[in-house]
């Protein structure tokens, strides 16, 4: 039995687009929104991920650069690449495929793209405003951005009184994601791998964001009566069912059991992912904007 809501991501997503599209064909002939993405090493779904971006990149009417490098490109090659993107005036946002091997340092690298150009969010100055309430200058990063506009689709700008929970404390996805849940007034708890009853937590929540990694964790009876379920994770499984050697994407929530007894729940494929894309294409376009000294779209 299904009685949730199902946040259509890839519906919402296809709407910004084409708020994205009309953002940049305001901004025409003087400036082209610029998206490079790099890439470094052959990791299958990481380089279909960067073929997304690119593509989306594309059909926004951008100017779009791709960088694969060779898995075993040093630190300085890639610092070196940062350094030029960084200087291009075609360029307005940045974003290095994570994660990176491990000859090279994540954090330098990021802390070498140029913050105006850091469509990620991930440097220290766009974390530091997320972090004191400058989130209007900041880049917030895309897939906590993405899941904040499913979330105020159903519940609205204002969480007073809602105990949210996010389960899993990256830099990427759980702490931006609380910080934002935090800035619209709900009562936020992170809980992480070392959490105790787990389950317990998770069944106080009004709103459950998962982003742990681990396919179908977060049971039905996890899930509080009416609550809102963000669900980021992106598993991908065996799927004999569809024939020998078929995959599958599954979130970190098990979808019917939760759906049963939420309000509103996000799908996997089809929620949070195209979500991030949408975001990412917003945050250029900002940026854009941005560098031709013009005030930026709400989007
Ligand atoms: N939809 C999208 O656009 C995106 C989806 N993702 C997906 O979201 C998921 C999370 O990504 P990311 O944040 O980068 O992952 P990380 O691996 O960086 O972080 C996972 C977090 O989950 C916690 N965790 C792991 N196991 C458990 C457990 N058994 N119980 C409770 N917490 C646990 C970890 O805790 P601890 O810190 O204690 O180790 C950690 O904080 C992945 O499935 C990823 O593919 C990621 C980015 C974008
Ligand atoms: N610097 C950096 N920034 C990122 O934002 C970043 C990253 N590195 N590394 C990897 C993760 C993962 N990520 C996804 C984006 C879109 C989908 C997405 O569109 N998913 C589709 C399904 C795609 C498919 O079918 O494989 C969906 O959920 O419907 C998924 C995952 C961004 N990440």
């Amino acid at each position: 039995m299904t009685t949730a809501t199902r946040i259509d991501g890839k519906a919402m997503a296809a709407g910004i687009i084409e708020t994205v599209k009309a953002a940049t064909a305001a901004l025409a002939p003087h400036t082209v929104p610029g998206l490079a993405v790099v890439i470094v090493g052959e990791d299958p779904a990481s380089q279909v991920y960067v073929g997304s971006k690119a593509r989306m990149a594309e059909d926004c009417g951008f100017h779009s650069v791709k960088h694969v490098l060779p898995a075993e490109t040093a630190e300085a090659d890639l610092l070196a690449l940062i350094a030029d993107l960084n200087a291009d005036a075609a360029i307005h946002g940045i974003l290095v495929q994570l994660p990176l091997p491990p000859q090279i340092d994540a954090n330098r690298v990021i802390q070498t793209i140029d913050a105006d150009k850091d469509v990620d969010g991930f440097h220290l100055l766009n974390v530091g405003r997320l972090g004191t309430g400058a989130i209007d200058a900041a880049f917030v990063p895309c897939t906590p951005a993405g899941s904040m506009l499913m979330l105020r689709k159903i519940l609205g700008d204002d969480l007073s009184g809602k105990t949210a929970v996010v389960v899993g404390r990256s830099n990427i996805v759980g702490k931006p994601m609380a910080q934002l849940l935090l800035a619209a007034n709900a009562t936020v708890t992170i809980a992480h791998s070392r959490t105790k009853d787990l389950a317990a937590v998770c069944r106080g929540a009004d709103i459950l964001v998962a982003a742990v990694g681990r396919p179908e964790m977060i049971r039905g009876d996890w899930v509080k009566e009416g609550a809102v379920v963000i669900d980021v994770g992106i598993n991908r499984v065996d799927a004999p069912e569809r024939g020998t050697g078929k995959t599958r994407l599954v979130g970190d929530v098990a979808y019917e059991e939760a759906a049963a007894r939420a309000a509103a729940i996000t799908p996997v494929p089809g929620g949070v992912g195209p979500m991030t894309i949408a975001m990412l294409m917003a945050n250029t376009v900002t940026a854009a904007y941005r560098a031709a000294g013009k005030a930026a779209p709400r989007i």
